[in-house]
């Protein structure tokens, strides 16, 4: 017995029962601490306002509290553990403890990136040999102060910050500087998916040229576009693609496809190429070369440009490497069917039917597209030239539309802010509340039905944005 007279065992589970209070009460009066502290407002995103990681209700705040420090301290795991293979990768044999020691530093550095994260501190200048450090310093010096921390800046801005610091922490090491933090997972959710490739490598062979088929095309596109970070296994596709697509149309909710079908036959432009901003790696990169390859094979355009990332802009971001990886991958697979398919699109990269635009920072940097014309002219110009462009994913389609949150009812025009270098698509499946172009009064039925619809990338949009007053012909 004890003093008071109780049996251990009632004391343990009275014992039990305050602990579990008192960390309830806890957590809720950190959670408030943690508010008050950052600024944070229990409300969702006003309309109008960029997204932000101050507003609580809403996907940006969830992305900086959930989403980012556990990518953060996933690298961090996943460096610890490889962190033999990596030297042996990267190091010469007589530097191997020195790049342990570099290792080491990184793991510091990024540790320290999360805390700055956690802890709503102000973006800090790039001091290396960033080739878009000016740029960097440049945007972060003409932030205005209150919008220069993570939770306050635009969300835009603070994941395009974050992603970019951490590969800077590789690109100024002695030793890891080809070392991409997300190749592995990048090269998992492309070799996971083979039987899903080759479904499509199969169904995809003496297509027809018609509108239907072009449709079908463009929703194996998008739905390939699904995954997302919350859980890093579930962006390896894994939907039945070929089967049940049918079964997701009413999820797609702007369709419009025959306005691209329609721009992509005109024979009066004099624009012979389509470029494709892609976005991830894996499956989704597989399903943009499908799409290039009826868009050649048809006579639709002579060439398809491939735009990707400087680095993972996002954990999943296609690089210039899982371009190539991607091709090699292909080409030697066991697979007759997908290997012939690889050597295919191989000698499609020869004969300039297909190419690798440049890496160019600005998909990358944190602006809008709206600051390409300004910051990025070549680009832009060579944008118009482009019969169709292509934006894939959710984070080009945010950069399309500033990150605002826009009256989702809202004119697409309209909210690109004058970016319409020629005739242009989003395909996109919806993982943020950064939308235009809906029914007035869908977006808030819908919301009734199911809260998380614009964060669960269930939906998706196929829209079209027509440039050819802009370049007048
Ligand atoms: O690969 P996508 O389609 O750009 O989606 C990834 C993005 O979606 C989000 O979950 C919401 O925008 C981001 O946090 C993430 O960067």
């Amino acid at each position: 017995m004890d003093p008071e007279g109780e049996s251990p065992s009632a004391v343990a589970t009275v014992h039990a029962t305050d602990n579990k209070n008192a960390d309830q009460n806890l957590t809720k009066i950190f959670k408030t601490d943690f508010d008050a502290k950052y600024n944070i407002v229990d409300i969702p995103t006003p309309l109008n306002a960029f997204m932000s990681g101050q507003y609580k209700r809403s996907y940006a705040y969830s992305t900086l509290q959930n989403e980012l420090p556990v990518v953060l301290t996933k690298v961090i795991d996943s460096i610890t553990k490889e962190k033999n293979e990596l030297v042996a990768q990267f190091a010469p044999t007589n530097f191997v403890q020195n790049s342990r020691e570099e290792l080491k530093i990184i793991i510091g550095l990024i540790s320290r990136l999360k805390y700055e994260l956690q802890t709503d501190k102000p973006f800090q200048q790039f001091n290396g040999d960033e080739p878009d450090r000016e740029q960097w310093n440049n945007f972060i010096t003409h932030l205005p102060e209150e919008g220069r921390t993570y939770y306050r800046a635009c969300c835009m801005h603070t994941q395009s910050y974050m992603y970019r610091k951490l590969y800077s922490f590789v690109e100024n090491s002695i030793f890891l500087k080809e070392f991409d933090f997300f190749a592995k997972i990048k090269e998992q959710s492309l070799t996971k998916s083979q039987n899903e490739i080759l479904s499509l490598s199969k169904y995809t062979r003496r297509t027809e040229h018609s509108l239907e088929m072009f449709s079908e095309l463009l929703k194996y596109n998008l739905w390939s576009n699904r995954g997302d970070i919350g859980d890093n296994d579930a962006h390896i596709f894994n939907m039945k693609v070929l089967d049940d697509f049918t079964t997701l149309d009413q999820y797609i909710l702007a369709n419009n496809s025959k306005e691209i079908w329609n721009c992509l036959c005109t024979r009066r432009s004099n624009r012979h190429r389509v470029d494709i901003v892609v976005d991830s790696a894996g499956f989704e990169l597989f399903t943009d070369f499908i799409l290039a390859e009826y868009i050649i094979e048809k006579g639709m355009a002579e060439k398809v440009c491939f735009h990707v990332k400087a680095h993972s802009g996002f954990v999943f971001n296609a690089t210039a490497r899982d371009f190539d990886f991607t091709l090699k991958y292909l080409s030697n697979h066991s697979d007759y069917i997908i290997s012939l398919l690889g050597r295919k699109f191989l000698e499609f990269c020869k004969q300039d039917k297909f190419e690798l635009s440049p890496t160019s920072y600005f998909w990358t940097s944190p602006n809008a597209f709206h600051c390409m014309r300004s910051f990025e002219p070549e680009l832009y110009t060579s944008l118009q030239r482009s019969k169709l462009i292509i934006f894939k994913g959710d984070l080009n389609y945010r950069k399309l539309l500033s990150d605002v949150c826009w009256e989702s009812s809202q004119d697409m025009k309209t909210c690109l802010g004058g970016f319409v270098p020629s005739n242009l698509c989003a395909v996109r499946t919806i993982k943020s509340e950064v939308i235009c172009g809906l029914r007035a009064g869908f977006c808030d039925d819908l919301l009734k039905q199911e809260p998380q619809w614009m964060s669960s990338g269930k939906y998706g949009l196929i829209q079209y944005v027509d440039g050819s007053r802009e370049f007048g012909y």
